[in-house]
């Protein structure tokens, strides 16, 4: 019989849980999960009560005992995470990185092996099964990788192909996307206190009107300027309320937001170069 796919999480945060929370709903079992981080033994357990994964602290054994690994620490903590493991990962193994800006060049050069390497940006509503995950093949990596990884990450929403070139603007918009949103719900909750309504009526009001947008985005095919006109009377409310929003220059700050995430994820990736280059040069002078 065909073994199961086994796969190791370095790192047991925020999307860590965002994966696994939809990856067990659906395609995979607990069991065929094994979650380590860094010292976090109390995350672990939680992990482990919650979602019914595997624990190790043992990195070493977790990855013996995996076919895929998917790295999902933070950038800062790419270089320890990523050498803490590089001696047990093994041309057998195919490495999925969520890491924000981190290239496949630079986890290679921190792995010091030809591996195979698929970039993924998925998002947090992964735990419901609604991420928006863009993919990108490292140069190791091949078709049968991408096939792979988008089986996974289907488990958990959509999936597109991209250029690995691509994956910061990806990471601007759809990786941080989702705070975006919640930001504006932030500020509609906040609205909705000043102007005297009752907070858990307007939070299902609120709720219910985002979901409504984006299911009308999704399935009426008019584009959302159509659709924003649509709502708009003339002299009515909602152009009294945009003329607002322009004199605050909403627009061009969504686009700034969206460029400055974007900007950062590239800072995030060069910042790790430097240490990648120095360990390639070390290996290959051994
Ligand atoms: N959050 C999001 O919306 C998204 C995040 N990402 C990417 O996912 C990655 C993780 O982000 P997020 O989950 O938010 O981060 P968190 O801070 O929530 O989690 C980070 C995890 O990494 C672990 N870790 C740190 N250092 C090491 C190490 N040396 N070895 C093993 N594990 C280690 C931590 O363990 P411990 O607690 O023990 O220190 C912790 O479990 C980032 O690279 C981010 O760019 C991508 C898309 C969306
Ligand atoms: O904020 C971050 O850096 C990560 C990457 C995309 C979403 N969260």
């Amino acid at each position: 019989m065909k073994k199961e796919t086994t796969i190791a999480f370095i790192g047991a945060g925020s999307m860590a849980e965002a994966l696994i929370a939809g990856m067990t709903k659906t395609l995979y079992r607990p069991e065929q999960i094994i979650v380590t981080n860094r010292c976090n033994q109390e995350r672990l357990r939680y992990m482990k009560e919650t979602y019914g994964v595997q624990i190790e602290t043992n990195k070493e054994k977790a990855l013996k005992a995996a076919d895929i690994i998917i790295l999902a620490m933070k950038p800062k903590d790419a270089m320890e995470g990523i050498v803490s493991i590089a001696t047990d990962v093994s041309e057998h193994h195919l490495v999925i990185s969520v890491l924000a800006g981190v290239s496949t060049d630079t986890i290679m050069s921190l792995i010091g092996k030809k591996v195979s390497i698929v970039r993924a940006m998925p998002n947090t509503s992964a735990t419901i099964g609604q991420s928006a995950t863009a993919l990108a093949l490292g140069r190791f990596a091949n078709e049968e990788h991408l096939a792979i990884a988008e089986t996974l990450f289907r488990t958990v929403g959509i999936v597109t192909v991209v250029s690995e070139d691509d994956l910061h603007a990806v990471t601007g918009l759809s990786g941080s996307g989702p705070a975006y949103v919640y930001y504006l719900v932030e500020a509609m909750e906040k609205a909705a206190n000043e102007i005297g309504l009752d907070r858990s009526i307007a939070k299902e009001l609120i709720l219910q009107t985002i979901i409504g947008a984006a299911q009308m985005l999704k399935t009426t095919n008019k584009p959302p300027s159509v659709l924003r006109k649509e709502v708009t009377s003339p002299g009515g409310t909602t152009e009294a309320g945009i003329q607002v929003l322009e004199q605050y220059h909403y627009q061009e700050a969504v686009i700034a937001c969206i460029k400055r995430a974007t900007e950062r994820s590239a800072e995030l990736g060069k910042a790790l170069v430097p240490t990648a280059i120095n360990r390639t040069s070390a290996s290959s002078s051994r």
